[in-house]
């Protein structure tokens, strides 16, 4: 793969991005054969990306290492050999030179999109299993846990980000379609929107799934109106759009959708018998058949002309419990049905569905059941104790929990609240206390519970936080093992300090104490 100065310089003018070229002492037909944002990566005839917490001397090394051309928002004149192209936004500049320079891998797939506070992993997860079958294992997979770009076993690996650098994103999309792919499942974070990680990309199906605050901080969004205008982008560039009716701010979301968008290609759902914020025309409704920790059972039904040509009403079983994952499923569903699945072919492939570190239970014979789970913001922690709740009455509810350091300071206050809703007792610990110190974040999420309800431990080692709850429960009790899932690190201090995840540290922990 190749590009030409000339090429690049023409799409950043279409764009108004910019600003001057200098150095272009080999001339417009000069050709960069790779491009990256990371020196150590850099290669011979590279074009380099200045971006983010950049230093100077990246740029000297990449060109040490033989690259050419740089696309930067300052001119930088210790790299005399480099064509410098001078822009008013790199991120977007990478964004759309990324997509260029990787042919375009976007018009080659059909891409189903989902952004929300929560539920995206989950309801992504739906879709691709239910496509991987439907489509004869040719369906991608860009999720938060693990990034699927073809049908090898190598080309399913962790994920760094939940929407991945522009860069990155349109080189896995052409493997993807170099492997066969003709359909693309991904998640879109709000984050992806404020760094211009898909600026230009357009969807064939955008799903809106919830929005509560959250990710307002200090390395995310300033505000909450920030938050969801970075998120109702998805819809202003999504041909389909499918809306969650039951989510807060309906009225704004369900008018980005319109903007740009026909209703006649904007499918609304909700739970039967549910009230929505403002009146929308519903299309699908489902319905709560069974909802406990055997079975979770929906019934999905059409209520419009063009809600009824999808023919994916009927029953679906679910093998995750918990009532939030009802309207996951039913998301899924729609943006599967637009892709042409049936009822006849999905009814039978979300029962199977687990996705990691997801209400993981580990049973005990002489501790309670262990719950381990990836709510981490009020809305999701508050679904998963009152579910949890509804399932034990009787024993105590044992919750282990932390809050992160540097970002999504609202999440302490509402740990504090969910906890004084539901919890017996509190552990609270560590989880990515980055640059803070974990035993402040612990003291500032105890500030917000109301001790005549809830005791409250503070353990600030998380191994010996999930040990102390295990230990101290009886059969009859459950421990939840919140916010962390499947991660498999602790961020501290700027390091990604390995964590062998909770469960594991809970089997262990059970192993010892049997
Ligand atoms: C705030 C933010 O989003 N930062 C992202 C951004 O960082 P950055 O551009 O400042 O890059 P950096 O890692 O500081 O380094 C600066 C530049 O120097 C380069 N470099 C560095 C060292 C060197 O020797 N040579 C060199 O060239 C790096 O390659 C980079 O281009 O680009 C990096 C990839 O290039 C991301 O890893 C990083 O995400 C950080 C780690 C992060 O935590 N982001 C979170 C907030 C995030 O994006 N989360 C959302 C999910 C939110 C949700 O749950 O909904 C997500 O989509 O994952
Ligand atoms: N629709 C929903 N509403 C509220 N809570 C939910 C919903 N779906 C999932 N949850 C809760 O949120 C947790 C995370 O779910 P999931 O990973 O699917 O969301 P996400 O949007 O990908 O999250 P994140 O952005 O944090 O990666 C689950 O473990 C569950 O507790």
């Amino acid at each position: 793969m190749a590009l030409e100065i000339a090429e690049i310089t023409t799409i950043l003018k279409e764009h108004h991005l910019l600003k001057q070229i200098v150095n272009n002492v080999k001339g417009d037909h000069q050709k960069i054969t790779g491009v990256t944002y990371d020196s150590r990566r850099a290669d011979t005839n590279d074009l380099f990306f200045c971006k983010g917490n950049f230093k100077p001397a990246y740029l000297e090394y990449a060109q040490t290492q033989g690259a050419t051309v740089y696309i930067a928002e300052q001119q930088y004149d210790s790299v005399a050999k480099m064509c410098g192209i001078i822009v008013s936004d790199v991120s977007k500049a990478m964004a759309l030179i990324s997509a260029a320079y990787y042919d375009y891998p976007q018009n080659e797939l059909f891409i189903i999109a989902f952004t929300g506070t929560k539920g995206k992993t989950t309801s992504a997860y739906y879709a691709h299993n239910i496509l991987k079958e439907t489509t004869g294992d040719k369906t991608a997979l860009f999720s938060t846990i693990d990034r699927i770009v073809g049908p090898k076993p190598e080309q399913q690996f962790k994920s760094d980000l939940t929407t991945p650098e522009s860069l990155n994103l349109f080189h896995d999309m052409r493997e993807a379609v170099d492997s066969g792919m003709h359909t693309l499942v991904m998640e879109v974070s709000s984050q992806a929107y404020l760094r211009n990680r898909v600026y230009g990309l357009h969807y064939d199906v955008g799903v809106f799934l919830n929005i509560s605050p959250d990710h307002i901080g200090r390395n995310e969004h300033p505000n909450f109106a920030n938050y969801l205008h970075c998120k109702l982008q998805l819809l202003v560039n999504s041909d389909i759009c499918v809306i969650n009716a039951e989510t807060d701010h309906l009225e704004e979301i369900y008018q980005a959708a319109r903007a740009t968008t026909d209703p006649e290609k904007i499918y609304l759902y909700k739970q039967a018998g549910n009230e929505t914020q403002v009146e929308v025309p519903v299309d699908f409704t489902f319905h709560n058949d069974r909802d406990d920790l055997q079975v979770n059972e929906i019934e999905v039904s059409s209520h419009t002309e063009k809600a009824n040509a999808l023919q994916i009403n009927g029953r679906y079983m679910l093998s995750m419990p918990g009532s939030y994952n009802q309207s996951n499923a039913t998301a899924a569903l729609i943006t599967v049905g637009v892709a042409g699945v049936t009822y006849k072919e999905a009814h039978n492939l979300l029962s199977k569905v687990k996705v990691p570190g997801r209400m993981e239970s580990i049973q005990s014979q002489k501790h309670g059941v262990i719950y381990v789970d990836y709510a981490h913001n009020y809305a999701s922690m508050n679904a998963l104790l009152s579910f949890l709740r509804s399932q034990y009455p009787k024993g105590r509810m044992i919750v282990v929990v932390g809050s992160p350091g540097d970002k999504g300071i609202s999440r302490r206050k509402g740990f504090g609240k969910a906890l004084t809703s539901y919890a017996d007792v509190a552990i609270l610990t560590a989880d990515d206390p980055g640059f803070e110190n974990p035993a402040d974040i612990i003291t500032e999420i105890d500030s917000y519970i109301d001790h005549q309800k809830v005791h409250v431990e503070k353990i600030v080692d998380r191994y010996d936080a999930i040990k102390r709850a295990i230990t101290i429960s009886q059969p009859e009790d459950v421990v939840i093992l919140a916010a962390k899932g499947e991660d498999p690190y602790q961020k501290v201090k700027g390091v990604d300090t390995p964590w062998p995840t909770d469960s594991v540290v809970a089997k262990k922990v059970l192993k010892g104490l049997a």
